[in-house]
C-alpha cells in the first residue's frame, strides 16, 4: 500500500499548490474538505491548509483535531491559527493584512521541521490575523520582524505550525520545510513514480473491472489517450474506445486523430454525430448551458454505442484531477468555477457506472504516466483542447457557419505555430469567436464583420496560467492571414490576461 498525506482543505487558493508540492516529493496525496475526510492505514500525515475566514469568526470553519488521533499535523496559516485557538492561545486580529515577502528572523534549528532553513530566508504571508500568544506546551520555532510566531511545535507532539506558506515558489526554502514535515517527521515512502502508479493502477481496474466491457470516450487528447492504454492493458479487448465528431472538433481533426491511433492496439471506432450536437444545441448561448447539452448528448452517444456491443457495463473518461476540482466544490468551500462536460456536465442518471482511472492526477503527472506508458510524443504533447471545443469558443447560439469560421481561424493559428516552432513553447492555444461585429475596410468598401480573438498560454497543469509574450511580427503575419483568407473576420486581437482572475477558455 502507498503511503498517503492528507490535506484538509479549509478553503485555500493555494490548496492545490499544496499537493503539487507534496507530489513532487513522491509522495502520495489527496485533498479532502476538512469536514469529510476517513483516516486509512495508509495516512502516514495531514496537512491543514489555509483559507479565507477567520477563526475569531463565529461559524468559521472548525474541526475535531481527535480524529487525526497521533498523526502527525502541519497546519498552515488558518490551519496553524486554528491549532492555536483550540488549545488556548490567542490570535488577533490586525489592522492591516500581511500579504507578500517576509524574512524570517529566528530559525530554531534544533526543530526538524525548520532544519536546514536558514535566518533570514525569504517566506511568503498572506494573512490578516496573527498568532500573539501560544498556548502552554507550545514551542516557538521562528519568528520575523512583523510577527511573533512564524512557527511552533506542541511539545512531545509531532504537531507543527507555521504562518507562511511554504507551497508557493516565493517561498525559497518551501520545499525543504515540507520535505522535512513529509518525509523526516511523517516518514512517508517517496516511492509514488509514475511507473509505480501505472503498475497499481492496472492492477486495480483488473480487479474493479474483471471481465467487464468497458466503451470508452476517446478524443485524442493526451488525458484519453492514456486513460485508454492504462484500460487497454488491464482489460485488453474488452476495451471499445468512441471517438465522436461532435461538430465542434478543430479542422480536419476527426481523420487526423483516427489516423494517430492506428498502430497502438486500440480498437477505436470514429461516430459522426454532428448534426445531433447541432440540433439540440440550436439556440442556446449560456456557456453553463451549452457545457451541460454537450456533456448529456456525449453520454446518449455513448449510451447507444454501448448497446450496440452489448452487456457494456462501463464507462471510461480521461477525467483529470482539475477537471474534478473546478466542477464540483469537493473542496469543502472551494466554489464551483464552471462545469466540465464530462465532470459537472453528466446527467444525474446514467444506464453506464464511470471509471477514471486519472482522475487524482493533474496533467503533467498524466504526460509523466504516458510516457512510462510509452505513448508516442505526438500524442502526448498536444495541446489540450476541451470536450465542448469550439463550442465554448464561440461566445454566442452555435452555429455549422460558425463552425467553419473559426475553424479556419484556428488552423490557421496553430498551423503557424508549428511551422514557426511556436507550438511546443505554448501550453495551451486556441481561437475565439467574439459576438460582436466590428466595422472594417477593404477594397474600398466598407466591412461589418466578426471579430476573432487569439488566446495563448503558458501553464504547468492549467490551474493557473500566464498569456504567452508571442513575437509581435508573428502575431502580424498571423493577423494578416487570418483576415486576408477567412471570409466573415476582420479583426483580430490577442488575449493578455492570466488565470487568475481568468480563465483559459472563455466560457
Ligand atoms: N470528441 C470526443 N469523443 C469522445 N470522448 C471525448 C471527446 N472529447 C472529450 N471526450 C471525453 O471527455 C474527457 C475530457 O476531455 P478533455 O478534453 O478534458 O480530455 P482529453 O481530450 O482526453 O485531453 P486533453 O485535455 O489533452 O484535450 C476525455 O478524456 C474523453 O474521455
Ligand atoms: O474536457 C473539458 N471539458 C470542459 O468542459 C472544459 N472546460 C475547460 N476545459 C479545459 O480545462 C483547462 C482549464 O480551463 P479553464 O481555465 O478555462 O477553466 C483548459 O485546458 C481548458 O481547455 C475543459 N475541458
Ligand atoms: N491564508 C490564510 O490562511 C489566511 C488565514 C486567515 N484568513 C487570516 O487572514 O489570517
Ligand atoms: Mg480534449
Amino acid at each position: 500500500m502507498q503511503d498517503k498525506i492528507l490535506i484538509l482543505d479549509f478553503g485555500s487558493q493555494y490548496t492545490q499548490l499544496i499537493a503539487r508540492r507534496v507530489r513532487e516529493l513522491n509522495v502520495y496525496c489527496e485533498i479532502h474538505p476538512f469536514s469529510k475526510f476517513e483516516i486509512t492505514p495508509d495516512v502516514k500525515g495531514v496537512i491543514l491548509s489555509g483559507g479565507p475566514c477567520s477563526v475569531l469568526d463565529e461559524g468559521s470553519p472548525d474541526m475535531d483535531m481527535e480524529e487525526l488521533g497521533e498523526l502527525p499535523v502541519l497546519g498552515i496559516c488558518y490551519g496553524a491559527q486554528l491549532l492555536v485557538k483550540k488549545n488556548g492561545g490567542t490570535v488577533a486580529k490586525s489592522n492591516h493584512r500581511e500579504y507578500g515577502r517576509a524574512n524570517l528572523k529566528t530559525v530554531d534549528s534544533h526543530f526538524d521541521l525548520l532544519k536546514e532553513i536558514e535566518i533570514g530566508s525569504q517566506v511568503w504571508m498572506s494573512h490578516g490575523d496573527t498568532i500573539t500568544n501560544l498556548p502552554d506546551k507550545f514551542q516557538l520555532i521562528s519568528a520575523t520582524e512583523s510577527i511573533p510566531v512564524a512557527a511552533y511545535k506542541i511539545e512531545g507532539k509531532p504537531v507543527y505550525g507555521i504562518q507562511f506558506h511554504p507551497e508557493v515558489t516565493h517561498t525559497t526554502q518551501g520545499k525543504i520545510v515540507l520535505r522535512n514535515f513529509v518525509v523526516h517527521i511523517c516518514g512517508a515512502s517517496q516511492d509514488w513514480t509514475p511507473d509505480i502508479f501505472v503498475e497499481e493502477t492496472v492492477a486495480n481496474l483488473k480487479k474493479q473491472l474483471g471481465d467487464d466491457k468497458v466503451v470508452l470516450g476517446l478524443s485524442g487528447g493526451v488525458d484519453s489517450s492514456v486513460a485508454a492504454m492504462l484500460i487497454h492493458q488491464a482489460i485488453g479487448k474488452n476495451l471499445y474506445c468512441i471517438f465522436v465528431d461532435n461538430g465542434l472538433l478543430r479542422k480536419d481533426e476527426f481523420e487526423g486523430v483516427l489516423k494517430s491511433y492506428e498502430g497502438l492496439g486500440l480498437n477505436v471506432k470514429g461516430v459522426d454525430a454532428k448534426s445531433r450536437f447541432y440540433d439540440e444545441l440550436k439556440g442556446a448561448s449560456d456557456p453553463e448551458k451549452k457545457r451541460k447539452i454537450i456533456g448529456r448528448v456525449f453520454i446518449e452517444v455513448f449510451d447507444e454505442e454501448a448497446k450496440s456491443i452489448k452487456d457494456v457495463k462501463w464507462l471510461g473518461q480521461g477525467t483529470i484531477y482539475p477537471d474534478v476540482i473546478e466542477s464540483v466544490s469537493v473542496n469543502g468551500p472551494s466554489v464551483t468555477i464552471k462545469s466540465h462536460h464530462n465532470v459537472g456536465g453528466l446527467p444525474a442518471k446514467m444506464n453506464l457506472k464511470v471509471v477514471e482511472p486519472l482522475n487524482t492526477l493533474f496533467k503533467d503527472e498524466v504526460r509523466n504516466v504516458g510516457r512510462s506508458l510509452e505513448i508516442p510524443d505526438f500524442i502526448l504533447g498536444r495541446h489540450p483542447f476541451p470536450g465542448p471545443g469550439l463550442g465554448i469558443r464561440i461566445l454566442s447560439d452555435i452555429t455549422p457557419e460558425k463552425v467553419r469560421i473559426l475553424q479556419d481561424v484556428d488552423a490557421i493559428f496553430i498551423n503557424g505555430l508549428k511551422e514557426e516552432g511556436l507550438y511546443d513553447e505554448v501550453w495551451q492555444a486556441g481561437a475565439m469567436l467574439l459576438p460582436v461585429q466590428s466595422v472594417g475596410v477593404m477594397g474600398d468598401e466598407r466591412t461589418y464583420e466578426n471579430v476573432v480573438a487569439l488566446r495563448a498560454v503558458a501553464s504547468l497543469d492549467g490551474m493557473t496560467a500566464d498569456w504567452v509574450h508571442l513575437p509581435y511580427e508573428f502575431l502580424g503575419r498571423i493577423s494578416n492571414k487570418i483576415i486576408n483568407q477567412v471570409k466573415g473576420v476582420n479583426r483580430v486581437v490577442y488575449d493578455i490576461s492570466s488565470k487568475p482572475p481568468a480563465t483559459i477558455e472563455w466560457e
